[in-house]
Parts: structure tokens; C-alpha cells; sequence
């Protein structure tokens, strides 16, 4: 029997919330009610329990979900080794320096290229992995996951159709999706090519952070995280399920696909979210705020206040703030930031750094504007709010080094001269002048 649900086929079909506990079906009647584990479920499904935190976990921060599904996870041959390609899990293969760095956008490849295949490790740490890809090839009868983290895709170019065994999630540039640990799913390219920016999160899940003195609305708002409503398909064949797993990539067969989840109920689930509709908050008197205004997702760390990974943007927005330099300032921080572009040009670099393209200041490395923007800002009219229209640009930050890969510092996308950004930079420092 080869069939899909009605949400497999058409236009996906979302919940709203972040972190909700759902209920959705794409038969009616398949979730059991009362009970999660009946002696037989409903349409003679399988029950499976996919847990993303701890049994114990407190209430507040407990994942899980329950998976009504045509066979259990648990049917597939044995996994064996598979060729990582560019993919690589270990940040201490180079010594990791403390110069700033930056590199042009990844090329779309010539050669057909899946997802999986387009992946190219850039950096990371204990944290994170912080990858980018680009592909030309849907996956077809193949499928993936990740036991080793949490992925937050980013798309710079091209929509992304993430069929997922809880349903399908469609992203373009300026949505992020976020794929739990474990969610099995295949990629599909609306556009027929595809790249952006991957984000690996090791550690706790990311959630939306805390506002503090904001109040009780602002910054990313929960009802704009969408989660997908249940959808299968009843495919039966030779397929492939590739695994990342222990820092690997492992490769199993399967004689059926594994989006075969009929119903689910549950809070550990795949969700989307439009960067366009973050509430940006900024300085309305004097002085360039802290970035933490600009925060979307944290992944908490055990020391209160302090995040192992935080994804902040750099989204529109107005900058009025009087006798003050608006761009960011020149800083050295004790996090370590990695930095893309999605669409526009980054108020703080006049050049150089490109839609698709990348940069990383490592901890205490110092950066900030680029000779070109620090002397227009430094002589901008300030009775004139500045509009900054049309640009995204958003940050992987954590407070342990990033390491570059091998492959990333030995990329031709590398650029050599990214430190004379700084180098026009004037001597201005007059004792006679105060
Ligand atoms: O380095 C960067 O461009 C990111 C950044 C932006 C900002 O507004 C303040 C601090 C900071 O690190
Ligand atoms: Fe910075």
C-alpha cells in the first residue's frame, strides 16, 4: 500500500504555540483516548513513546511526545558507517586562532547534492555545531536524524520542505525551523536549490528566553512558533535512514518510510518561525544597547542567566538614539559570536560580508564597524531617525570558543584580508583638542 494523508500532500497545516502540549490526527479517532499505551490502538497502530528530556525533568522543562504510528521506530536493518564527507564533529583537529574571520557565501554545487550531502561543518564546540549547506537534490527515499542535537536551520536561499515523521514543515529565508533531536525527516527544495545555515544544539532545548523588566509580551511572541499537524505517508520500498549519532554518520535500510506517524500528542515536536515577526525592541534615548535585546531562542546553561548558546537577529528596525554612535560600538567579548547573513547588508560592515557569507569573533577578539561605516556614522545627522529596511542578519553565540574547522580556515570562501576592515581606521587623538 503506497498512500499519504491528506497534510503529506497539500499546503502544510500548523498548530500555534511554543512548546504546547499538542493533539493532532490525520485519521480521525487515532489517538486513544484516556490512555497513551491501550492493549490496541486505534487503525491497528503501533504506540511509541519519543522522549526529549529526562523521564524525570520538572514539569516546566519535561519533552515529550507519544507517536501513533504504522510500525515502531524500531524496524529498520542494522546502521552501518557512512562517509561523513565535510561533516566532522571534532574541533580539535587546528589550532583555533584569535584573528577575526569571515568568508564569502558557500557556492550552490554543480554535482547533485541532497541535504545531507550539502552539509559543511564550519565550527563549534561543546555546545554547538555550526554548520552550513547547500543542495541541489531533494532527499527521495531518504531519510535522516540527529541523536545528537537539536538542529536550528536558517535558510538563506531557497525553501526548505521538511517532511517530518510529526509532519511537514515549510520554511524560506527569514523563517527558521527547528527539528528536535531524534525527529526523523527528509528534505525536500521547492526552489530546486537551497543553502543556508545549521546550528547543532548539544544542549538543553531552546526556548523562548524570560523579559524580565520587557513585561509579559515582546521579542519573539509564542503564538508565532508553528508546529505542524500530523501527516504520513503509507510507503512501503527500499528506503535509506541515515543517522547522526556519537559525532558520525551512520547509514541503515528500511523497507518502508519512516514518516509513517498517523497521530501524535505531545510537547517535543518540530516548529517554524518567521524572523519578520520578532517585536524588536530597541534604545528610544541615547547609547547602542547590548545585543541581548535582540535574542530569540536560548538554550540555558546550569549557571542562572548565562546561556550555552543563544541565536539572536539583527532584524529592521528604527534607531533614533541621540548623541550617540548607532552602529554597534568596537567591543572584545568574553562570548564567542558567529555571525550570518540572510538578506541585505549588516549595519556594521559597509562590504564584505555577503548574503550567505559568515564571520566569527572569537572570545575577547576585538571587532565592531568597519573603517567606511565608523566615519559615517561618526558624522551622521542624529535629528533624523535611521530606517534600516530590508536586511536580516542573526548570531550563534556561546560562551565557550568556537572552533573553526580545518576545512573552514583552509576554505577558498576565506578572506584573507578581512582585517583591513579595520586598518583605514584614523588616528584622531588630539591632547590639545579635548
Ligand atoms: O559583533 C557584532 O556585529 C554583533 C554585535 C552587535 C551589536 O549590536 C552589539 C554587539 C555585538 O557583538
Ligand atoms: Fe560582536
Amino acid at each position: 500500500m503506497n498512500t499519504v494523508s491528506p497534510a503529506a500532500a497539500d499546503a502544510p497545516r500548523y498548530q500555534s504555540g511554543f512548546g504546547n502540549s499538542f493533539a493532532t490526527e490525520a485519521l480521525p479517532g487515532a489517538l486513544p483516548v484516556g490512555r497513551n499505551s491501550p492493549q490496541r490502538c486505534p487503525y491497528g497502530l503501533y504506540a511509541e513513546q519519543l522522549s526529549g528530556t529526562a523521564f524525570t525533568a520538572l514539569r516546566s522543562a519535561n519533552r515529550r511526545t507519544w507517536l501513533y504510528r504504522i510500525r515502531p521506530a524500531a524496524m529498520h536493518e542494522p546502521f552501518r558507517p557512512l562517509d561523513g564527507g565535510r561533516l566532522v564533529s571534532r574541533f580539535d583537529e587546528v589550532p583555533t586562532p584569535p584573528n577575526q574571520l569571515r568568508w564569502d557565501p558557500l557556492p550552490l554545487p554543480d554535482a547533485p547534492t541532497d541535504f545531507i550531502d550539502g552539509l559543511v561543518t564550519m565550527a563549534g564546540n561543546a555546545a554547538c555545531a555550526i554548520h552550513l549547506y547547500a543542495a541541489n537534490r531533494p532527499m527521495v527515499d531518504r531519510y535522516f536524524y540527529d541523536a545528537d542535537g537539536e538542529l536550528l536551520l536558517v535558510p538563506q536561499q531557497g525553501r526548505l520542505r521538511l517532511a517530518t515523521e510529526l509532519g511537514v514543515v515549510e520554511v524560506e529565508p527569514q523563517e527558521i525551523a527547528v527539528i528536535p533531536r531524534g525527529v526523523r525527516f527528509r528534505v525536500e527544495l521547492p526552489d530546486g536549490a537551497a543553502r543556508g545555515y545549521v546550528c547543532e544544539n548539544f544542549g538543553a532545548l531552546l526556548r523562548l528566553p524570560d523579559l524580565g523588566p520587557i513585561g509579559s509580551n515582546g521579542l519573539a511572541n509564542p503564538r508565532d512558533f508553528l508546529t505542524p499537524v500530523a501527516a504520513y505517508e503509507d510507503r512501503d520500498g527500499p528506503c535509506e535512514l541515515v543517522a547522526k549519532f556519537a559525532g558520525g554518520l551512520w547509514s541503515a535500510r528500511m523497507d518502508h518510510s519512516p514518516l509513517d506517524v498517523v497521530a501524535w500528542h505531545g510537547n517535543y515536536a518540530p516548529y517554524k518561525y518567521d524572523l519578520r515577526r520578532f517585536n524588536t525592541i530597541g534604545s528610544i534615548s541615547y547609547d547602542h544597547p547590548d545585543p541581548s535585546i535582540f535574542l530569540v531562542l536560548q538554550s540555558p546553561s546550569d549557571t542562572p542567566g548565562v546561556d550555552a548558546l543563544d541565536f539572536v537577529i539583527f532584524p529592521p528596525r528604527i534607531l533614533a538614539m541621540q548623541d550617540t554612535f548607532r552602529p554597534p560600538w568596537y567591543h572584545r567579548n568574553v562570548a564567542s559570536e558567529f555571525m550570518g547573513l540572510i538578506h541585505g547588508v549588516y549595519d556594521a560592515k559597509a562590504e564584505g560580508f555577503a548574503p550567505g557569507g559568515a564571520s566569527l569573533h572569537n572570545c575577547m577578539s576585538g571587532h565592531g564597524p568597519d573603517a567606511e561605516t565608523f566615519e559615517k556614522a561618526s558624522r551622521a545627522d542624529l535629528s533624523r531617525p535611521d530606517v534600516i529596511t530590508g536586511t536580516m542578519a542573526f548570531m550563534f553565540e556561546t560562551p565557550a570558543v568556537i572552533r573553526p574547522t580545518a576545512h573552514a580556515l583552509a576554505s577558498a570562501q576565506l578572506q584573507a584580508d578581512y582585517h583591513r576592515c579595520w586598518s583605514g581606521l584614523k588616528k584622531y587623538f588630539d591632547p590639545g583638542r579635548p
